[in-house]
């Protein structure tokens, strides 16, 4: 299937590394142009397919304007809007959470979002096919022990993104948000390492543990949230605005 994205003017946040590199990548190999934004410099230089990657860190309110400017003035404007970065956050219980994480969580998950956002709306009402997709997870929607600063700016996400649709529909840009469950990755690696060192359980039992609450018993590929991302910044998905689109096997309950 075309895509009907080739020339597109993308902009993909935190693409050095993870889900955002192959979100780039799958927007690069459709034909489009792509600039990222990382704060990780030394993997930024490390990309390849003529993507423009630049150095900022999302929460900083004046940077994410200063690289939204430079990136939109080197595309020549904007079609689609990718807001991939995100921390993990602490993992504490909730009396155990220092402020600074809980806001730093906060800061870059959710407010990142809206840093960047409010930088590109301009540019994304010249297009005509414009959209915004937001990175939530599918703590956007349950409720996640010990780590609850994720969780809450996860959901957080939700709210901005279902506002941003209602108010920036009559205007052609459609607003989603994609929810990832289980993503096969050094993330995900890290996570599992760690509850079979606390809980004294070899790596095959945390594994079952985490699948026992999803229909589909295999981890999700980053490649599978790229295609969904694609198929919402496709002129194809011109008529899905407003969606919390879980992308997660069928997950029933986090932790
Ligand atoms: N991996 C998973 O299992 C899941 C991930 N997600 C979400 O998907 C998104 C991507 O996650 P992953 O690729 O797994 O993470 P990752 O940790 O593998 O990569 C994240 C990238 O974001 C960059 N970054 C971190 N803070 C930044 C900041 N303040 N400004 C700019 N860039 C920054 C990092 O340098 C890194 O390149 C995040 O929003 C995450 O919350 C959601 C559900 C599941
Ligand atoms: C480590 C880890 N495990 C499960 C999930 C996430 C995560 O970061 C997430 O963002 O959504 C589900």
């Amino acid at each position: 299937m075309d895509m009907q994205l080739k020339d597109a003017r993308v902009i993909v946040t935190a693409g050095a590394s993870g889900i955002g590199r192959e979100i780039v990548q799958a927007f690069v190999d459709e034909g489009a142009r792509v600039v990222t934004c990382d704060i990780d410099e030394g993997a930024l230089a490390d990309l390849s397919g003529g993507v423009l990657g630049l150095v900022c860190d999302v929460s900083d309110a004046d940077a994410a304007g200063a690289f939204m400017a430079d990136a939109i003035a080197y595309l020549g404007g904007l079609d689609a809007l990718v807001n991939n970065a995100g921390i993990a956050g602490p993992t504490a219980g909730i009396a155990d959470i220092d402020p600074h994480d809980w806001a730093r969580t906060l800061d870059v998950c959710l407010t990142g979002h809206f840093n960047i956002t409010r930088a590109a709306v301009g540019a994304l009402r010249k297009s005509d096919n414009a959209s915004i997709t937001n990175m939530s997870s599918a703590a956007g929607r349950l409720g996640f022990a010990n780590r609850a600063a994720y969780a809450a700016a996860k959901w957080g996400v939700i709210g901005f993104t279902k506002s941003l649709a209602l108010e920036l529909g009559p205007d052609r840009i459609r607003a989603n948000a994609i929810l990832p469950g289980l993503v096969a990755g050094d993330r995900q690696r890290r996570v599992m390492e760690a509850r079979s060192q606390a809980q004294g359980k070899t790596m095959a039992q945390i594994e079952a543990d985490a699948f026992a609450h999803v229909s589909i018993k295999d981890y999700v590929t980053a490649r599978q949230i790229a295609d969904q991302v694609l198929m919402l910044a496709s002129p194809r998905g011109r008529t899905v605005s407003g969606q919390a689109i879980a992308v997660d096997g069928d997950l029933g309950m986090l932790g």
